[in-house]
């Protein structure tokens, strides 16, 4: 049977409307009439842009602005010289100071260089093709570019963000971002409601060791010395170039690495930084170095005992602190609500190198429960009445510790695995930047910690404490004179007589 034809409808026409701008269909005496009004609204734009940049660099606000006054009253002669002097003016700045050239100066023009030449040109594109943008009623919205500051090895830009938008959209987003910017790589830090930072990274300021500072003056004692020291012992620099400071008051430090990492590094920092307190007696220093002594026994004066194996005397050691906990407890019921220098007892600090050999490989099955109880009583009951157990750890897995979380402060050097990362320093923490597990090796020592009171993470190198270092703080915490001071100095040995010319030729060589 022939089949019959039906009719079908057309596909309905998707082609989206036109949209022209709506002065070109407006009337021509609207547009006269609105004319004024938007060379006024230009006008009041252009003198907000120039006031702001005013505000925000006022020294070359103020010399363009003295270099045209002079331009216009007396030619451009004058302003001329009147520029070669101001250049000589800067050139002798950046001579004779070259710190306050630099961050007034030559950061400024660094940063507006990078604005215009890097981000500005790409902003609105990278956002959109990173899917950080929102549109709405077919008007696309973009994060805004607040401003950026240029230190050399980064570029902090600072962003506003959409409204419904969180910093977690950008953090999810900073490899590409990255990218876009031709950084190395990128973090998210949140400085307030709808304010993120992208720290753009394009070099590594800790790349070089950190030698310690200066042991104070011997002479100086630690009669000034109070609780707070403690609070805040400098043990390295951050990447930003600020004081690595670590909280052994009120805390315990748990530094995790990979062999090589330079975990011995953060423990010599920080009894460096006590020295005039260990010199004093206001800290005095416990240690258990299950290898046989090879960490710690560097230094074995600084210690006030030091064992070293994981056996019987380490766990007997261990329970002589937890005891001390309890009955420092004791004594300040009622008392006093912590340590302090003026209690009359010294504050305690308990370094365990290879936490892992005294409280997990210990093949004794009653002292490793003996030693594990003890540590625990110490983490957990002893911040308050000063004592602060330091404990190194290649392994964060629950299995080797199970109590990692008494332990306040965690540092994480390098180590093995991403996952490490998250059992050191917390879960969400390596999203946030703290790539410890990309630390170079040829970097011991870099790490990165994580603050309470901080979102981020910060990336830190520990001071570089080297065996004669170590020397000179035996020396000066012992009270020992210096090596050489105390040397016997003998007299040098005269040459024989050298036969003169003279008396060879008449024969009277010796
Ligand atoms: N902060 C630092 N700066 C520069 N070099 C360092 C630093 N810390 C350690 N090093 C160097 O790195 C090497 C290893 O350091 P360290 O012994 O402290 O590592 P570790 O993590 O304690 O290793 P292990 O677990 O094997 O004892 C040493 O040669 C040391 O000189």
């Amino acid at each position: 049977m022939p089949e019959r034809s039906r009719w079908i409808d057309p596909a309905p026409l998707e082609v989206a409307r036109p949209r022209l701008p709506w002065w070109t269909h407006s009337p021509r005496w609207a547009l006269l009439l609105v004319a004024p009004l938007v060379a006024v609204g230009l006008a009041v734009w252009l003198v907000v842009v120039v006031l702001r940049k005013a505000v925000r660099y006022p020294v070359a606000f103020a010399v363009v602005l003295v270099l045209l006054v002079v331009w216009r009253l007396s030619g451009w002669p004058a302003a001329l010289v009147l520029g070669a002097v101001l250049a000589l003016v800067l050139v002798g700045w950046w001579w004779r100071f070259r710190r306050s050239f630099v961050r007034l100066v030559l950061a400024e023009v660094r940063s507006e260089w990078r604005r215009l030449t890097v981000y500005a040109p790409v902003w609105h594109r990278t956002m959109r093709f990173c899917h950080l943008e929102r549109t709405v009623n077919r008007k696309t919205h973009v994060p805004v570019f607040v401003r950026v500051r240029a230190d050399g090895w980064r570029d902090r830009v600072t962003v506003r963000l959409l409204h419904g938008q969180a910093p977690g959209e950008f953090e999810v987003r900073a490899e590409a971002l990255a990218h876009s910017f031709g950084a190395r790589s990128c973090r998210i830090r949140v400085i307030g409601p709808r304010r993120i930072v992208l720290d753009l990274l394009h070099g590594d300021p800790l790349t070089r060791p950190v030698s310690p500072p200066p042991l104070p003056d011997a002479a100086d004692d630690a009669a000034g010395c109070t609780a707070k020291d403690l609070e805040r012992v400098p043990v390295g620099v951050t990447e930003a170039g600020k004081t690595w400071l670590l909280k052994l008051l009120g805390s315990h430090v748990l530094a995790v690495g990979a062999t090589g990492a330079g975990k011995a590094s953060v423990v010599w920092s920080l009894l460096w930084s006590l020295a005039p307190l260990l010199r004093s007696g206001v800290v005095r220093v416990y240690g258990i170095d299950p290898k046989g002594g090879m960490e710690l026994g560097k230094a074995p004066d600084l210690f006030h005992r030091l064992v070293f194996n994981n056996g019987l005397e380490a766990v007997e050691l261990l329970e002589e602190v937890a005891a001390e906990v309890k009955q420092r407890a004791e004594s300040f019921r009622g008392q006093r609500r912590g340590w302090s220098v003026d209690c009359g007892q010294p504050f305690l600090l308990l370094v365990v190198d290879e936490l892992a050999d005294v409280v997990a490989y210990q093949t004794d099955r009653k002292l490793k429960e003996r030693a594990n109880s003890a540590l625990q009583t110490i983490t957990s009951q002893g911040r308050a009445p000063g004592v602060c157990v330091i404990g190194e750890l290649q392994d964060p897995r629950k299995e080797v510790l199970s109590f990692r979380h008494l332990f306040p402060t965690r540092i994480a050097l390098r180590v093995d695995e991403p996952g490490q990362v998250d059992m050191v320093l917390g879960d969400g923490v390596r999203e946030r930047g703290a790539a410890a597990h990309e630390i170079s090796e040829t970097t011991p020592g870099v790490a990165w910690v994580k603050y309470t009171d901080r979102r981020e993470p910060v990336r830190v190198r520990a001071f570089h404490v080297t065996d004669t270092d170590l020397d000179r703080l035996v020396d000066y915490v012992t009270g020992a004179a210096p090596a050489e001071q105390s040397a016997i100095v003998h007299t040098f040995p005269t040459r024989p007589e050298i036969p003169s010319a003279d008396s060879v030729r008449r024969g009277e060589a010796a």
